[in-house]
């Protein structure tokens, strides 16, 4: 699914311009400060319509400007050409355009433009919330499942009724009832769908992960959200009273997580920063690698945003050639281009930019 053509306006610092990238590799190089994230940011925002950088976008649009603006010519895994185009204003408004045809939905974006992203904040995937565990998995669900969207926002829904239900107080049992059947098809198909994904990803997971790092006992687990012995129906009906007393919902799919684990540890407990930063960049690449395997209608694009920080020689080749073999479209940051220049076969379509102070110029 690779960018053809990519013009940004109004992001950052970056002077308007419009790029023809490479179909697979492109390194972006440029001194602190001069817009390389800043370029990285505008092509999230075009998948995601949101930045990775604030949870906002005011601060992402050019000072003076009202709105920022990301188009793309897409070349389909079919072979045709599709056009994404998103602009931002201050106001947190957007318009998002695919094929010249206003869209409502971001997910249609998400959808058009499978983005992976490999930054130094990618670290949190291990020691953070499981929030990010679980949409690290929802990612790769919503790529490979259709039906994932609908049954998900069916469970969002229903659990947000039940909560505010929950939180009114002295509330008959019997008023949960619908919500909760709901909660409980919905939950339990969410369930049977991360689970089969995981039961595919684990295998190309362990598979890329060997490339990188042998980590022999480092094992991938998942917790769907509630004991295995008991159907969701019957723990939210023994929960109640407890669930009562919270204001909210404890158990269920909404608190699904994946568990890494050491010798039966925690991994972020016992994995160097270099090693977690690998074991996140396997989980990313082995999401990539499967949404190829399986035929998916579009490929991932990686953006790696600073990629020769923490990682010695030998790990950053690993992880470049594991980009490379994944054949889809690299966006790699970069402060000293150097480091980053012989780490690709010689026949492997590789595009160079140079950033300078907002300006985008391909050298190669
Ligand atoms: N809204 C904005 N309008 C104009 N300039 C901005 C805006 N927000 C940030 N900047 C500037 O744009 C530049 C963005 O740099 P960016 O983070 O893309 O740099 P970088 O090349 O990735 O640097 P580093 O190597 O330090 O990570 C910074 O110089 C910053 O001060």
């Amino acid at each position: 699914m690779p960018l053809k053509r990519l013009t940004v306006t109004a992001v950052r610092n970056l002077h308007p311009v419009t790029l023809h990238p490479s179909p697979r590799i492109n390194i972006i190089s440029g001194a602190n400060g001069s817009g390389k994230t800043s370029l990285l940011e505008a092509i999230h925002i075009l998948g995601l319509a949101r930045s990775f950088r604030s949870t906002r976008l005011q601060p992402v649009i050019q000072h003076g400007q009202d709105a920022c603006t990301v188009f793309a010519e897409l070349v389909l895994s079919n072979g045709l050409a599709c056009s994404i185009g998103i602009t931002r204003g201050k106001q947190a408004d957007y318009q998002i355009r695919i094929d010249g045809q206003t869209v409502r939905s971001t997910a249609q974006l998400a959808e058009t433009l499978p983005l992976q992203l490999i930054n130094p904040d990618s670290f949190r995937l291990l020691e953070g919330a499981p929030k990010q565990r679980r949409q690290y998995l929802d990612w790769g669900v919503f790529h490979v499942e259709h039906q994932f969207l609908p049954v998900w926002q069916r469970l969002q829904k229903s659990l947000k009724q039940r909560n505010s239900l929950l939180r009114r107080g002295r509330i008959q049992r019997s008023m949960l009832v619908p919500w909760e059947t709901e909660l409980v098809s919905a939950g339990e198909r969410i369930d049977d769908f991360r689970r089969s994904y995981l039961l595919r990803l684990k295998p190309v997971f362990e598979e890329i992960l060997a490339r990188l790092l042998p980590l022999d006992d480092l094992t991938l687990s998942y917790y769907r959200g509630w004991d295995k012995e008991r159907g969701l129906a019957q723990v939210l009906d023994d929960q109640f009273e407890r669930d009562s007393q919270l204001g909210y919902t404890q158990s269920g799919p909404q608190r699904a997580d994946l568990r890494l684990r050491v010798k039966g540890m925690n991994a972020v407990d016992i994995l160097s920063r270099g090693q977690q930063k690998l074991v996140v960049c396997a989980l990313k690449i082995a999401q990539g690698y499967l949404l190829r395997q399986l035929g998916a209608s579009q490929e991932s694009v990686f953006l790696v945003d600073d990629l020769p920080s923490e990682l010695d020689e030998r790990h950053r080749r690993a992880l470049c050639s594991l980009l490379e073999d994944l054949q889809c479209q690299v966006f790699i940051s970069c402060v000293d281009d150097q480091q980053m220049q012989d780490c690709w076969k010689n026949d492997t379509p590789l595009s160079m930019f140079h950033v300078e102070h907002g300006r985008i110029v391909q050298t190669e």
